[in-house]
């Protein structure tokens, strides 16, 4: 250390600046020595650059006489748990956890945890029977995005800054989920209670099996020379707060954590225990296809009575995010409080609006409105008090993303955010958001707080809307119809969309998803579940519903246009602002839905579809052949009971298209 490494003021009296004659700052005798550097190698002066802060960057050995000891102890404690998370099953004892980037040089102080017993018993003799033992796994815990940059820059092939700030990232051959890889363990708990079997995403698995992934995800991630740990939070509802792990191999996943839960303070990072729930990604890592259940190489595993979730032979990130989703899914309910797969908006007379919806549909686009508090875009809870987000951040879909039509989202995408898969010219980092060469599913992650109106804290009083979002590539379902609780239930359950597959290869047939609540893929339990909660809650609070369809106009997708946004957006308006619930309707044929005869700033003949179809035949057949995919896809539903009134099960079964 330089001469002043006592802590006291320097003895010798700095020597007078030397004042130089040049004001042009073209001399070469800017001489700043009195200040005395404080350093006296190259390396000790760049240690100088970097202000020590704790505790979201302990490196420091920072064991002077004013360290405290409970802050000490919190720390061993800290890492002791992450070597606990960290344990093989088989071998008994966690790693050696070592804090701090292995790069670092020496000179920087590394706290280590020896070997510890799994579940925090301590070892008295420890005999090394394996090499893995051996060897320390740096921890990066919990860094700040610009640290997670330098990483992702440095060893993350296909990590760029570009132009407007962001951090731009390849997931690797996975562009998107991959619910067929999905597995859920089925034990005698499980058993019962989630469901399982025909149009369920719960894929079962046995507790062994998944004993094996997680065994191979944890000596992949002991394997590396470092290992990312991020201890944040879900859900803004206090008393329903859930603490989770996530240990990760790449600064990218750690980043999109970051940025998707909720961040801790630095009190509550201190105070942060024992997680509710830990995801271990191992997504670099193929799964064994010799294990049983094991289709392909990828696998997304839950284990909920473990509170584990595995990925193996997957590096998208949706899939940290949506998994947790699945485990509110089932935690949530058991309080009463229904979790709903939604994007969330407040008005500034705390108006409220849910929008529902399958991937694609609008829930993050809409309920990033200029003219209203975002309260989240995704995932959110609905309890006895009121509306939470579960996310600290927001996913936003950026192919063909445009300033002037999404100017909230476009300047989000600054310094801290990651995109994905995006594609940029090579010299000025400009993103080209029109390139789809790497996949249609191009993404932004950023913190909530990257939207200038979010709603902080991520709360919110009861809704008042709720919106059902449906792209309808079939042109078919009106601009916007108003619906009656038995019909919101009997959309909700249904669940419908229709995007069109393959935009590239010339496919003309949309396909319809019907995935229930809109998000069949990530509930655990049967969907009349959250239908029944969901029915009670908007009669309780007298929300009303709504059906929007986002999507084509004129014809299905190949003849008619989607509906542009613009309008979309005067609609939804119209709703929120409550002039929608006081227009005059009339009734359409086959689905039996309410439509208006008018909306400011929306053409009236685009709110009936078949005044858009030049061909009034083939809108009829089109309109009957949905509603034929409809029928088809709620059988599976009719021998199950709504809630605990039979009249509200009947109406919804009959609330569907009649013909
Ligand atoms: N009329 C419309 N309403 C909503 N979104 C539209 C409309 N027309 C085009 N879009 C585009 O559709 C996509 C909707 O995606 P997004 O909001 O991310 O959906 P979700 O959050 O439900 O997955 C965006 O890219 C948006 O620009
Ligand atoms: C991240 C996802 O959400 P969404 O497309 O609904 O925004 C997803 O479904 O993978
Ligand atoms: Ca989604
Ligand atoms: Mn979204």
């Amino acid at each position: 250390m330089a001469a002043n490494g006592t802590g006291l003021p320097m003895a010798r009296k700095p020597l007078a600046k030397i004042v130089t004659e040049d004001k042009q700052g073209n001399g070469m005798c800017h001489d700043d020595s009195a200040k005395g550097i404080k350093a006296q190698t190259i390396d000790e002066l760049h240690s100088l650059q970097k202000k020590r802060s704790a505790p979201t960057t302990p490196l420091e050995g920072n064991q002077g006489a004013f360290a405290s000891l409970p802050d000490d102890e919190r720390r061993r404690q800290q890492l002791q748990s992450i070597s606990a998370s960290l344990a093989s099953l088989t071998r008994g004892a966690g790693p050696k956890v070592v804090r701090g980037d292995p790069a670092a040089k020496s000179s920087q102080a590394v706290e280590h945890v020896a070997h510890r017993h799994h579940h925090h018993v301590e070892a008295p003799t420890i005999s090394v029977s394996d090499d893995s033992s051996l060897k320390f796994t740096h921890v990066l815990y919990n860094l700040s995005p610009a640290e997670l940059y330098e990483q992702a820059i440095k060893y993350e092939k296909g990590s760029f800054i570009t132009s407007s700030g962001a951090l731009a990232t390849l997931s690797g051959a996975k562009t998107g989920r991959s619910p067929r890889d999905k597995r859920v363990v089925m034990d005698d708990t499980t058993q019962n209670e989630l469901w399982w079997g025909r149009g369920s995403p719960n894929i079962e698995m046995d507790e062994h099996t998944f004993l094996v992934n997680r065994e191979r995800a944890v000596d992949y991630l002991n394997s590396l020379d470092k290992v990312f740990v991020n201890d944040q939070f879900l859900n803004w509802d206090p008393q329903n707060r859930i603490k989770v792990r996530i240990v990760s191999a790449r600064a990218y996943h750690s980043l999109f954590m970051h940025n998707m839960c909720i961040r801790p303070t630095d009190e509550e990072l201190e105070n942060f225990g024992t997680p509710d729930f830990t995801i271990y990604n191992a997504g670099q890592f193929p799964c064994n296809r010799y294990t049983h259940y094991m289709t392909s190489s990828t696998s997304t595993d839950l284990n909920l009575a473990r509170k584990e979730m595995v990925i193996l032979g997957t590096q998208y990130a949706g899939e940290m995010k949506k998994g947790l989703f699945s485990v509110m899914h089932y935690l949530m309910p058991k309080r009463q409080i229904l979790s709903l797969h939604s994007g969330c908006n407040m008005g500034i007379d705390g108006d409220v609006a849910l929008f529902f919806g399958l991937s694609g549909t609008g829930k993050t686009t809409l309920s990033t409105d200029h003219n209203r508090y975002l309260i989240g875009d995704d995932e959110h809870c609905w309890s006895d008090y009121g509306v939470s987000n579960i996310e600290g951040g927001c996913y936003a879909k950026c192919i063909d993303l445009s300033r002037e039509k999404e100017p909230d989202i476009w300047n989000a995408i600054k310094f801290g955010t990651v995109l994905e898969n995006v594609v940029f010219d090579e010299h000025t980092r400009e993103v080209e958001y029109g390139d789809k060469s790497v996949t249609e599913n191009t993404r932004a992650a950023y913190p909530i707080e990257y939207i200038p109106n979010a709603k902080l804290p991520c709360i919110g009083p009861h809704p008042k809307n709720v919106i059902l979002l449906a792209c309808d590539a079939f042109g078919v379902l009106p601009p916007v119809s108003k619906l009656n609780l038995a019909q919101t239930m009997y959309h909700f359950i249904s669940g419908y969309t229709a995007l069109v597959a393959g935009t590239e290869d010339g496919i003309k047939e949309p396909t319809a998803t019907f995935s229930a609540c809109f998000g069949a893929a990530f509930i655990m339990l049967h969907p009349t579940k959250y239908a029944a909660m969901l029915a009670e809650k908007m009669q309780k609070h007298g929300a009303t519903g709504w059906l929007v369809n986002t999507g084509w106009s004129g014809g299905s997708y190949g003849s008619g246009n989607r509906i542009k946004l613009a309008y979309t957006r005067r609609i939804i308006d119209a709703i929120h602002s409550g002039s929608l619930l006081n227009a005059t309707y009339e009734k359409t044929d086959v689905f039996g839905l309410e439509i208006p005869t008018e909306i400011e700033g929306v053409p009236s003949e685009i709110l009936r579809p078949e005044n858009t179809w030049g061909d009034k035949k083939a809108y009829k057949n089109t309109l009957l052949k949905l509603g034929g995919l409809f029928k088809n896809n709620f059988e599976t539903f009719t021998n199950y009971k709504i809630g605990k009134d039979t009249m509200l099960t009947q109406e919804i079964l009959a609330a569907g298209p009649n013909f």
